[in-house]
């Protein structure tokens, strides 16, 4: 490797494998490898990591003039190649899908906001009740499950629901159960090898993953979902647009994998971190229970359905600070721009910095997240660390004095950011709800504190190292 470090470029840090270059330091502990390397060279570098030279950016103030140079620094190229990779379907950044995939891709903004959020949600609501009414436990009696069982079981077949409709015609509640169930496992399997294929390692060589996704795009073939009601329009649109796009069926239903991962993958971690955390901090429990209680207060028992306007949801404040919190907790993304071009990056600080051709720029909001200048004890769980003193939302964070925007990354910023987040966060505080209003719950004594799995940092929220037990019956309805 011939490159050396030219004037006016940040730092070179290649370690010293030839191709790996520090790869093996960054995998094994991302975060105390950037902050590690902050403390040697300041705060942009350039690191050779599997062949690729990424340079991050290590001060969030500088943040902004990254994800403002929408024209030097691409974001799709870099998403589409990853996605096309691991999902199969076609090259969209190609002449012959280009101008349509655009359309295709402002289907997003437009069916995950407004209005459709509110019908999406309430939609939503009602798959929620009906996935815990099949399950409602006996009142007397207590139920063990792992926290994590419990938050899949309940959100991937809701979340399912939710966007692909149900099946047409009367099918026994076990057939459905044990349909999603296959699905479920499915999503999982496929899921649980992300982080090799982001590693680089072909499908084609880790063959449960293969048949795992290939299982699932066969659910959701046209012929599949024509039978099917209730899609949501995120879905249907997507659906007409592929169809006039000419892909063959299997290439169409593959695009709807890739849908399906991008609305469950982070959900279900994100629910399962929520909940963990209410169970295990007594105030937040109580806190979520009276929010709960008070917006529900007129609902007699739990067989009358529930329906939840805008405005109540987004009064919630409390559980929205605690999806919040465990969201800082919890996130370890990485955004990834590559440069178009050689050109001068200005940062905060006012230094240019020449930035080569083909290199990707990297921010990893995690920096910010545990940096105890903007968050005091980063690792603690503060239920209320997102409520002003007014019980209001919270908006004003600031580092060393300086009020700071970017506080809070799990959805990622600019071009890449997730176009769900809204309806992720009504989901989540959907789910909370509910199961706070159904069940009495509680950690069983013997679980350890369980910490985030590392392994998969870079790509969202991570998932618990191991599942908690969860003990929890019908509850009366006096909350
Ligand atoms: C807590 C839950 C969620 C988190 C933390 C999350 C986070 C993210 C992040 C960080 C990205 C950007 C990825 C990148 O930079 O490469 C992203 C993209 C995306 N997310 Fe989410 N997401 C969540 C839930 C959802 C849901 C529920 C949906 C849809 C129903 C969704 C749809 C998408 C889509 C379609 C993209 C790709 C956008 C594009 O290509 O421009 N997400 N998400």
């Amino acid at each position: 490797d011939l490159r050396r470090r030219q004037p006016g470029e940040p730092q070179l840090v290649t370690g010293w494998l030839p191709f790996f270059g520090v790869m093996l330091d960054y995998a094994k502990n991302p975060l105390g490898f950037l902050r590690a390397t902050q403390q040697k060279y300041g705060d942009i570098f350039t690191c050779k990591i599997a062949g690729k030279y990424l340079t991050f950016i290590m001060d969030p103030f500088s943040f902004p003039m990254v994800l403002r140079q929408g024209k030097n620094l691409d974001f799709h190229t870099f998403a589409m190649g990853f996605s096309q990779r691991v999902f199969g379907h076609a090259d969209f950044t190609s002449p012959v899908y280009s101008d349509s995939y655009k359309d295709v891709h402002s289907i997003f903004t437009q069916t995950l906001q407004g209005l459709h959020l509110q019908h999406l949600s309430q939609t939503m609501l009602d798959n929620l009740q009906t996935v815990l009414q099949r399950c409602l436990p006996s009142e007397s009696s207590w139920r063990e499950e792992g926290l994590q069982c419990f938050t899949h079981r309940i959100m991937f077949e809701a979340g399912f629901l939710t966007l692909f409709g149900k099946k047409n015609g009367v099918l026994q509640s076990e057939t459905v159960g044990m349909c999603m169930q296959k699905a479920k496992q499915d999503f999982l399997t496929f899921d649980q090898a992300f982080p090799i294929l982001a590693a680089g390692l072909p499908i084609s060589l880790c063959v449960r993953a293969l048949r795992a996704r290939e299982a699932l795009a066969e659910k959701l073939l046209h012929g599949e979902l024509h039978q099917r009601t209730l899609i949501s329009d995120l879905i249907q649109r997507r659906m007409d647009a592929f169809d006039c796009m000419h892909l063959d069926e299997t290439g169409k239903a593959r695009t709807h994998v890739c849908m399906l991962w991008a609305s469950q993958a982070n959900t279900l971690p994100a629910a399962f971190w929520s909940l963990y955390y209410t169970l295990r901090c007594p105030e937040a429990h109580a806190a979520a229970l009276a929010e709960v209680g008070q917006i529900l207060q007129d609902i007699e028992d739990h067989d009358t359905p529930i329906s939840l306007s805008t405005e109540q949801l987004d009064s919630m404040t409390v559980l929205e600070s605690i999806i919040s919190e465990a969201l800082r907790l919890s996130s370890a993304s990485i955004m990834i721009r590559v440069a178009n071009d050689d050109f001068s990056l200005t940062l905060d600080s006012g230094k240019p910095q020449a930035i080569r051709k083909g290199d990707y720029i990297a921010l990893y909001p995690q920096l910010i997240h545990m940096d105890p200048d903007i968050y005091s004890n980063p690792m603690e769980f503060r239920y209320n660390r997102y409520l002003d003193e007014m019980g209001q939302k919270r908006t004003q964070f600031s580092k060393n004095g300086r009020p700071l925007k970017n506080y809070l990354l799990p959805f990622g910023s600019g071009a890449s950011k997730c176009p769900g987040r809204f309806f992720a966060m009504n989901e989540i505080k959907l789910f909370l709800t509910l199961v706070l209003w159904y069940y009495d719950l509680h950690l069983s004594d013997t679980n350890k504190a369980v910490l985030p799995d590392s392994t998969r940092a870079g790509l969202g929220i991570l998932p618990p190292m191991q599942d908690v037990l969860l003990r929890y019956r019908e509850n009366g309805t006096d909350l």
